[in-house]
């Protein structure tokens, strides 16, 4: 794949191939057990002449969407108690050791970070909202908003979301915060004349406030074909209870966490086929979701780099970014993090997964702790 390399230009020149390493699709085939009389009559399905589902009915497939967002499991926080520990205790707690908690390891990090100037990058669902099953009422906690808004004021902080620009700024609603959408494809950052003249896809502009901001959207071209496939993914879905699709701008989601699972290779199929007319686009998993997105050399990571480099803290020594997130696309940040060895990714996860992250934090209420922590450790140090 011949990537520009050119830092201005994300945009790929060979789009990747369909198949194995586009979608995450193997070619063997699970056969297709069900009848047609085991969907509902309103559901046509997909049947290939050999009777089979292609593609998508890869036990690979099923197997990432299956386990791209596990139950919420309740833990035995206290080792001492009476109740026995289950063997899923024992697991996270053994998992702990790699990724060890960032509330009890709080001393060592900021330590760390002694001298240090602290940049944090937050995501947003599953990090600062709780997983809830309407999409739409992702709503964070009045003091969950508090503890950003005072993060905020001590340390530069960015929200670094999948979701449009506009609507996690709905849900965060503060002013005080950059924010990237559309997995870092559509950010607004603070202006630096350098960034903007490096970064062909950057241009100025100004914000809600009518304040001066640098836009970066590396993805605009795309803009016509994502709305292109937005309409045939809504069209495509309609029929599947529970399907729901999102206009994330520069990507769409599919959701089908409220999708009986026996259609769940239904939602694919279907995915699978509209993305057969676009190889300039690509399918990931996230949490129930299969997100579709241009195929260009961005994500998160890159979206981190880019913030540090509009906020004047690339390439400092005295730099300690933070990332916190919970999704599989949050890794990108983790890995620019861990192997540039310069800060730390949190990985938010009440279950043990393998990470880029150095640690660990149950869920978004153990997020606010650490937010609050840093905030009072801040407060400490400068007296
Ligand atoms: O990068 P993020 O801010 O974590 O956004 C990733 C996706 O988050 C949202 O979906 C997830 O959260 C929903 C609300 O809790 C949940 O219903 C869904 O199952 C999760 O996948 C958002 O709706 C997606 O568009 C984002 O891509």
């Amino acid at each position: 794949m011949d990537l520009k390399s050119n830092h201005t230009s994300p945009v790929l020149t060979d789009p990747a191939p369909l198949g194995k390493s586009r979608l995450g699709v193997h070619s063997s085939l699970l056969t297709y057990s069900g009848s047609g009389t085991a969907f509902p009559a309103l559901l046509t399905i997909p049947r290939r002449k050999n009777g089979f589902l292609d593609d998508v009915r890869s036990s690979s497939w099923l197997d990432a969407m299956k386990s791209s967002s596990p139950p919420h499991r309740k833990i035995t926080k206290d080792v001492n108690n009476d109740s026995p520990a289950t063997e899923y205790d024992i697991a996270y707690r053994t998992w702990m050791v790699k990724y060890p908690s960032a509330l009890t390891s709080f001393e060592q990090i900021t330590n760390y970070a002694k001298g240090k100037r602290i940049a944090l990058f937050l995501d947003y669902d599953g990090t600062l909202s709780p997983i809830v099953d309407n999409p739409d009422c992702a709503f964070m906690s009045d003091a969950m908003r508090r503890a950003v808004r005072r993060v905020a004021k001590h340390f530069p902080t960015a929200i670094i979301s999948g979701r449009s620009h506009d609507k996690v700024y709905e849900f965060v609603g503060l002013n005080e915060l950059y924010y990237a959408g559309s997995h870092g494809m559509d950010i607004m950052g603070p202006v630096r004349q350098s960034v903007v003249g490096d970064h062909r896809h950057g241009f100025q502009s100004t914000d809600r406030q009518g304040k001066d901001v640098n836009l970066f959207q590396p993805a605009a071209e795309f803009l016509p074909m994502i709305g292109e496939v937005l309409k045939s993914l809504v069209e495509t879905t309609k029929d599947i209870e529970g399907a729901k699709v999102e206009n994330n701008k520069f990507c769409v989601s599919v959701h089908y966490r409220n999708v009986d699972e026996k259609y769940w290779a239904v939602v694919a199929q279907r995915v699978h086929d509209i993305l057969k007319n676009y190889p300039r686009l690509r399918l990931t998993h996230g949490r129930k979701v299969l997100e579709v997105r241009p195929v260009i050399n961005w994500d998160k990571g890159k979206a981190v780099t880019f913030l540090l480099e509009s906020l004047g803290l690339s390439d400092c020594e005295d730099v300690l970014p933070i990332y916190i997130g919970d999704d599989r696309t949050d890794e990108d940040a983790f890995k620019v993090l861990r192997e540039g060895n310069r800060g730390y990714g949190i990985l938010v996860s009440a279950v043990p997964k393998e990470s880029n992250a150095f640690y660990s934090l149950r869920d978004p209420s153990e997020v606010m702790e650490f937010l609050k922590s840093l905030v009072i450790w801040r407060k400490s140090s400068a007296l």
